[in-house]
């Protein structure tokens, strides 16, 4: 998908809402694990449950991982029923991949062209010539972990190398390699107060911002820091969408949850207008 694609489907559903697909069989309805395929079961509802309040849906890929080959089997399922069914969906694999350049243009191969993502989140830490393979594939994106929302990002992103931040140098360096316009960034919401700063150095790329919801993070302030006049946000929210009720209303309960989440947005959007 082009980037002026998303930013139309922001505009025109009021929404910049990404829902996290992290499905974890001790964690959904009992009925549902009767059924042949479960996590697809669960993803399919969710899905059409919710698609009216989210511009995107991310599936983080551990969580399918976790179950063997019938957990990629239900990977792509889902992939290819959202690429069937809602075409206009920005789809995210949350991989977290990243290594030597012959095998980054392997993974890349396996989530855009194999599994058609339009974006699968990258790690940085080796460099250039690690993520440079992902970049090369047309309207495809690539989201670069800057500065993530869990604890452990001060072991390393925050701290300072000859004056100045591990992610902030993420973010300069990147702006510089091959393709680098198919680059968008993670920067976790309970980071919010760092998002005047990213936004000096990337002023108009997309960010992924999860952390909304379970962990904490507050909408008002990513808006408020990191929002553009393209909006060039996704904001994600698992846990606190998919689970909000463990019942047979599971996807109605999920629905008013993504609901919410929207509304606050187009509350937001309608403020800046
Ligand atoms: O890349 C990510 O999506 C990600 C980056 C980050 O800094 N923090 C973060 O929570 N995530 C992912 O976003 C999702 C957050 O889920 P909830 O906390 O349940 O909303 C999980 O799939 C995480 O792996």
């Amino acid at each position: 998908m082009t980037t002026d694609k998303l930013i139309s489907e922001i505009r025109k559903k009021n929404s910049f809402l990404c829902v996290g697909l992290d499905v974890d069989l001790d964690k959904i309805p009992n009925f549902l694990l009767e059924e042949e395929d479960p996590i697809f079961s669960f993803n399919k509802a969710i899905i059409d449950a919710t698609h009216n309040y989210a511009v995107a849906f991310k599936p983080n890929t551990a969580f399918y991982e976790a179950y063997g080959i019938k957990g990629w089997k239900s990977l792509e399922k889902t992939i290819n029923y959202l690429n069937q069914t809602y075409p206009e969906i920005f789809t995210i694999a949350d991989a977290k991949r990243g290594d030597i350049g012959n095998t980054s243009s392997r993974y890349a191969k396996a989530f855009f062209e194999d599994l058609g993502f339009d974006s699968v989140t990258v790690a940085p830490y080796m460099g250039r010539d690690s993520v440079e393979p992902f970049l090369e594939f047309n309207n495809k994106h690539t989201i670069l972990l800057a500065l993530t929302s869990n604890e452990g990002a001060y072991d390393f992103q925050t701290k300072k190398i000859e004056g100045e931040t591990v992610y902030t140098q993420v973010l300069k360096t990147s702006k510089n390699w091959k393709n680098s316009e198919n680059l968008m960034y993670v920067i976790g919401a309970t980071k919010a107060e760092h998002l005047a700063e990213v936004r000096k150095i990337v002023p108009n790329s997309f960010l992924l911002v999860p952390g909304v919801g379970a962990q904490g993070g507050s909408l008002t302030e990513v808006c408020k820091y990191g929002m553009t006049p393209d909006i060039s946000l996704l904001v994600n929210s698992s846990r606190g969408i998919i689970y909000a009720s463990n019942q047979l209303n599971f996807a109605e309960a999920a629905a008013e949850e993504a609901k919410n989440i929207q509304l606050q947005m187009k509350a937001i959007l309608d403020g800046i207008r």
